[in-house]
C-alpha cells in the first residue's frame, strides 16, 4: 500500500467507539485550573474552589422573630383567662443593637424584629397581643394570654452551626450561595479560573455573519453558536474566525491554538470529503488521536486527540452534529477543568410526546422540546432533527437517548433524556394556554 492508499485507508476505516468510552478518554485529560479570587458580586456561575465552613454560628445571637416584647415564658403562667399580667419595661432593643439589661422575673423589654434577645428572656410576645401603660412614670406592658417558650424566637446557630460544611467546592455559585457567602462576611470567593477555549471553523463555504449571501456560500453559523455555548458552560471563548480548506492553514492555526488555550475546539472538516482537512491533519499524528468516531447520530465523525497536553476537539460541522457534539464532549471538559462536581449533562426520565420511528445502528441524541402536563414531563422531538439542520437547535430543551437496539418509540414510551443547560424553553409554548 503506498502512503496515499494509506491515508485513504485510514480515513474509512474508522473504529467507532461508545458515546461513554469517548467521553471518558478525554474527561481524563480535563485538568482542573487554577485558581482566582473574585469579587464576591462577579461570583454569579463560577465554580468554587474551596469548600465554604461557617466561621460562626447562624444567627450569630438569639434573634427575635417579631416586633414586641422579651420576656420569661414562666411569668404568663399564673395567669387566670382575661387577666392581664403587667411586667416593668427595662429596656428598648432596635435591631443592631446589643441589649443593655438581663431580663429578671417581672421585667420584659421592648424588641424590634431580627433584634438581638436579651440575656434571661426566654419569649417574644407580639406587639398586637399586649397592651401598655404607666404607673408613676414606669411603663409597663401588660399580656393577656399564656405564652410559651422559645415562641418567636430563633435561636443561635439555628441555620447552622460553626464549622458546619455551607457549600463544597466545585459547586456552581447562584444567588443564595452568595447570601451565605455575603452573610459570612466573605467579600472575595476563591474560584476556578475560566477555561480559555480557542474556537475556529473551516470550510471555503464560510462567509462571517456580516458578509452578504452570494451562491454556493453560508454564513458561519456554528462559530458564534459555539462561542455562546463556552460562555454558558463558563468558560472564556477566543474567536479564531474561519479559515478555508487549506491543510497548512489549518495546521498552523491548530498549534497556534494548542499552544495559547486550555482546549480547543473546531467545526467542520473532519468527515471522508476530499476537503475534510480536519480529519486528515488529525489522523497525520494519529499516536495523539484519542478516537475519530462515535456510535452516535448526530456526530459520528467527532474527533479528539490531545496534543502537548492540551485537547482538541474537532466537532462535526453539520450544525445539529455540532451542537449534540458540544454538549456530549466539550462542554464536559469545560465543567471539569472548573471542577464541576458533575460535568456531564444530568439524566432525566420523560414521557415520550410523539412517535419517533427513526432507527440505525448508533445511539440517536434527538434534540426535543419538554413540556409538563398534570405534572408528568413530556419531551417532543423536534420537527426536522437531522444532523444537518440547524434552525430547530432553537427548540431544544434536551436530548432524547434512542438506543441503536430500539425498533422506534411510540408515543407514552418512557425515555432517557439529557437535559440541556437553561431553562425549559418548551414551557414558553405553554404560556397563557
Ligand atoms: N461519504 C461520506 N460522507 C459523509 C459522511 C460519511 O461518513 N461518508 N459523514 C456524514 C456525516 S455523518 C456528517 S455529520 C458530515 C460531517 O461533515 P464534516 O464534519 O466534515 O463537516 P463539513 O463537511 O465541513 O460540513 C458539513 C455541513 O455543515 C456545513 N457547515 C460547516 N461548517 C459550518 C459552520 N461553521 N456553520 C454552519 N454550517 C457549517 C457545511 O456547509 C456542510 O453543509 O459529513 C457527512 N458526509
Ligand atoms: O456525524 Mo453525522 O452528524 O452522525 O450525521
Amino acid at each position: 500500500m503506498n502512503s496515499r492508499e494509506e491515508v485513504t485507508h485510514s480515513k474509512f476505516h474508522r473504529k467507532a467507539l461508545q458515546v461513554k468510552e469517548a467521553q471518558s478518554r478525554i474527561i481524563e485529560y480535563a485538568k482542573v485550573l487554577d485558581t482566582e479570587e473574585v469579587p464576591l458580586y462577579q461570583s454569579p456561575g463560577r465554580y468554587l474552589a474551596e469548600p465554604v465552613y461557617a466561621p460562626h454560628p447562624f444567627p450569630a445571637f438569639n434573634r427575635s422573630g417579631m416586633d414586641g416584647y422579651a420576656l420569661i415564658a414562666a411569668d404568663t403562667e399564673v395567669m387566670n383567662e382575661g387577666d392581664l399580667i403587667w411586667l416593668d419595661i427595662v429596656d428598648n432593643i432596635p435591631c443592631g443593637a446589643v441589649p443593655a439589661v438581663d431580663i429578671r422575673r417581672g421585667t420584659a423589654a421592648r424588641i424590634m424584629t431580627g433584634a438581638q434577645v436579651p440575656q434571661g428572656a426566654d419569649t417574644v410576645v407580639m406587639l398586637e397581643a399586649t397592651e401598655s401603660r404607666e404607673v408613676d412614670g414606669l411603663l409597663q406592658v401588660g399580656i393577656r394570654k399564656l405564652h410559651k417558650a422559645g415562641r418567636n424566637v430563633t435561636p443561635i446557630g439555628f441555620e447552622l452551626r460553626e464549622g458546619e460544611l455551607v457549600l463544597p467546592a466545585g459547586r456552581m455559585i447562584k444567588a443564595g450561595d452568595i447570601a451565605v457567602l455575603a452573610a459570612f462576611g466573605i467579600p472575595f470567593v476563591k474560584v476556578i479560573r475560566r477555561p480559555k477555549v480557542g474556537i475556529f471553523a473551516t470550510g471555503t463555504e464560510l462567509l462571517e455573519v456580516h458578509e452578504p449571501l452570494v451562491p454556493g456560500k453560508i454564513r458561519n453559523s456554528n462559530s458564534p453558536m459555539l462561542e455562546a455555548l463556552v460562555r454558558e458552560s463558563g468558560g472564556d471563548p477566543v474567536m479564531l474566525g474561519a479559515i478555508v480548506d487549506d491543510i497548512e492553514l489549518a495546521r498552523s492555526k491548530v498549534q497556534m491554538a494548542l499552544e495559547s488555550y486550555d482546549l480547543v475546539i473546531t467545526t467542520g472538516g473532519v468527515s471522508v470529503g476530499d476537503y475534510d482537512i480536519m480529519g486528515d491533519l488529525i489522523r497525520e499524528n494519529s499516536g495523539d488521536m484519542l478516537f475519530n468516531k462515535v456510535t452516535m447520530r448526530p456526530g459520528s465523525v467527532t474527533t479528539a486527540a490531545v496534543r502537548g497536553g492540551t485537547l482538541l476537539l474537532a466537532l462535526s460541522g453539520n450544525p445539529g452534529a455540532c451542537f449534540v457534539g458540544f454538549h456530549l464532549f466539550a462542554r464536559p471538559v469545560i465543567l471539569q477543568m472548573q471542577g464541576a462536581v458533575q460535568p456531564f449533562l444530568p439524566e432525566w426520565t420523560a414521557v415520550l410526546g410523539a412517535e419517533y420511528s427513526k432507527v440505525n445502528n448508533y445511539t440517536r441524541f434527538v434534540r426535543s422540546r419538554l413540556e409538563i402536563h398534570e405534572g408528568r414531563l413530556y419531551a417532543y422531538p423536534v420537527s426536522i432533527d437531522e444532523s444537518s439542520v440547524m434552525v430547530t437547535i432553537k427548540d431544544s430543551d434536551c436530548l432524547i437517548v434512542v438506543p441503536p437496539e430500539e425498533r422506534g418509540l411510540s408515543a407514552g414510551d418512557s425515555v432517557k433524556v439529557l437535559k440541556l443547560p437553561g431553562e425549559i424553553r418548551g414551557l414558553e409554548s405553554m404560556a397563557g394556554s
